[in-house]
């Protein structure tokens, strides 16, 4: 190879050099792009696409023979009967999106060194055991290597993600019973016979099924292990899910289990949802359940289970005479549900109506809207009090509640106490939110921030720097801070209020269809 001195170059050679220089780094693929999760009830059995099956051999685990060339079986999910997995794709019945699947691989959620790269993750309802169908073109390292796929999927998947194919096939079968036997020495806390056509209470023995919310203690071993291989769907599907200590006896867990007899007699016991709930101690002889992660599998969320899950919570936590219940971090839609069934729990609780009376006829006779000293919404606080002892609802979640307890009972089409209403309720947040002097609430800024609590709303208050002067006295705001900060402070209002109405509407229509 001849040596070239500085300077002798060609424009060729430099050319390359540029090239060279300037070679594109991987710029890596999302994960939320090319992982898609598929919910599998039944294998009948799972057909992989051969080519697929040849490029996981070897980064996932090893196949036989036999299986590569099993291209013409076929599939069945969700009782829909499908040629091939790309079929199942197409159905999308039961493709599911996890919350953030980025959030799993770092540098900002990417897998880098692959050429058209396709992730399949089959997750079985029957086991909770999972498989990684892994396909692409070739792999290179652009500069940012080749991201271990294995190692990432373990770490969502732990133990349940099988290497072997015919290991995850076989489980549709030689698991067919375990969650039926996992559950058999929990305690059912709510039973329900429903028809498989219109999911109605049962009327006749035919075509029924049976859901159960079942009670357990996590720290035993079978429920233990089955907790283990449901811990990832709570990573996929509940944001900001974090595993929980099953060695601390103080965790239980709630499944909603569906029983059916099939067409030999027998019975097939299907996992939907659960929830896992902390003891706490408070002082001095008494506990509060927290609940810490509530999950419907998706194909079966809107259908009453997460209401069951939360009835029976309740259920054991007045059995018990638990302190209160409360929930972490619920999400808006969790909060939702809870109001909604805790709103129905105080409807029919005695002392509810005659405390609502005095405050509804006030909203329904005052012009609020020219009031000169605040009306109050509270509610008697022996009713708070009374609500927490029979019903174990705490203060925070009581207050919502309220707030849809007062809506109902002034009939949406009274104008007049709407408005009423919605003057106490911004009032009631303006004191909360900017202090109780109204008048005096220059130079505070409301940001919303993320938190720990399961606040009403979160903010942070603070006094911006913009309204300090270099004397460190306060100046006056400008108008247009003034103004956003209204209108940010409007938003809320208006947000809160739809909250409320969305409660009240589905409180009254379950009413109205119970009457029915
Ligand atoms: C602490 C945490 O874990 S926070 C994270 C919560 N979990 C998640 O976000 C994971 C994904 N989501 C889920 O798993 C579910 O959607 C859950 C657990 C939040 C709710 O469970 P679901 O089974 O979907 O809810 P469910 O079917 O019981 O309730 C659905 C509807 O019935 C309504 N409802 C429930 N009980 C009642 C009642 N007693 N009266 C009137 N309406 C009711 C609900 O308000 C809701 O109404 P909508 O039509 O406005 O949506």
């Amino acid at each position: 190879m001849a040596l070239k001195k500085k300077g002798e170059q060609s424009s060729e050679d430099s050319k390359k050099r540029k090239r060279v220089g300037f070679a594109k780094i991987d710029a890596g693929i999302e994960a939320n792009e090319c992982i898609k999760v598929f919910l599998v009830s039944k294998k009948d059995p799972l057909r992989f696409e051969s080519v697929a099956i040849e490029q996981i051999f070897g980064i996932v685990g090893c196949v036989s023979e036999s299986d590569k060339q099993s291209g013409t079986m076929m599939c069945f999910m969700q009782d829909k009967f499908v040629s091939s997995a790309e079929e199942v794709v197409a159905e999308n019945s039961l493709c599911v999106n996890p919350v953030d699947l980025n959030q799993f691989f770092e540098e900002e959620g990417k897998i880098y060194g692959f050429k058209d790269l396709k992730i399949k993750i089959w997750l079985s309802s029957i086991s909770f055991l999972a498989y990684a169908d892994i396909t692409f073109e070739s792999t290179s390292d652009g500069g940012k290597g080749i991201t271990d796929l294995k190692s990432k999927l373990q770490n969502i998947f732990g133990e349940s993600l099988l290497d072997n194919r015919e290991e995850f096939l076989q489980s549709f079968t030689t698991e067919r019973d375990y969650v039926g036997s996992v559950v058999s020495s929990g305690e059912v806390i709510c039973s329900e016979t429903l028809n498989t056509h219109n999911d109605k209470p049962n009327t006749s023995d035919s075509g029924s099924y049976t859901i159960e919310v079942i009670r357990m203690e996590l720290r035993s071993m079978p429920i233990a292990l089955l907790y283990s291989r449901l811990m990832p769907l709570a990573f996929l599907f509940i944001d900001g899910s974090s595993p929980i200590d099953i060695s601390d006896p103080r965790w239980e867990i709630y499944l909603v289990i569906k029983k059916m007899i099939d067409y030999s007699g027998e019975s097939n016991f299907c996992a939907l949802g659960f929830a896992t709930v902390y003891r706490f101690y408070r002082y001095p002889e008494s506990w509060r359940l927290r609940i810490s992660q509530i999950l419907v599998l998706p194909p079966y969320q809107g259908q009453g289970h997460g209401r069951r899950l939360l009835e029976s919570i309740n259920t054991v936590s007045v059995s018990k005479n638990i302190y209160d219940v409360t929930a972490e971090e619920p999400s808006d839609y969790l909060k939702h549900v809870r109001d909604c069934v805790d709103t129905m729990r105080l409807l029919s609780f005695e002392p509810t109506t005659p405390a609502l009376e005095p405050i509804v006829s006030q909203l329904k006779q005052t012009n609020l809207s020219k009031r000169i000293s605040k009306f109050p919404l509270n509610p008697p606080s022996a009713l708070i009090e009374s609500a927490r002892d029979k019903l174990k609802i705490n203060k925070k979640q009581f207050l919502r509640c309220w707030d849809a307890l007062i809506y109902l009972s002034l009939g949406q089409g009274d104008y007049k106490s709407m408005e009423n209403y919605r003057n106490c309720v911004s009032d009631r947040m303006r004191a909360d939110v900017l202090g109780k002097d109204v008048v005096g609430t220059a130079g505070k800024c409301l940001i919303e921030v993320p938190n720990n609590y399961d606040h009403e709303f979160t903010f942070v208050v603070f006094r911006s720097r913009a309204f300090e002067g270099s004397d460190g006295l306060e100046k006056v705001a400008n108008g247009e801070d003034q103004a956003s900060q209204e209108e940010q402070f409007i938003r809320l209002v208006d947000e809160r209020l739809k909250e409320i109405a969305g409660v009240a509407n589905k409180v009254s229509m379950h009413r109205r269809s119970c009457a029915a």
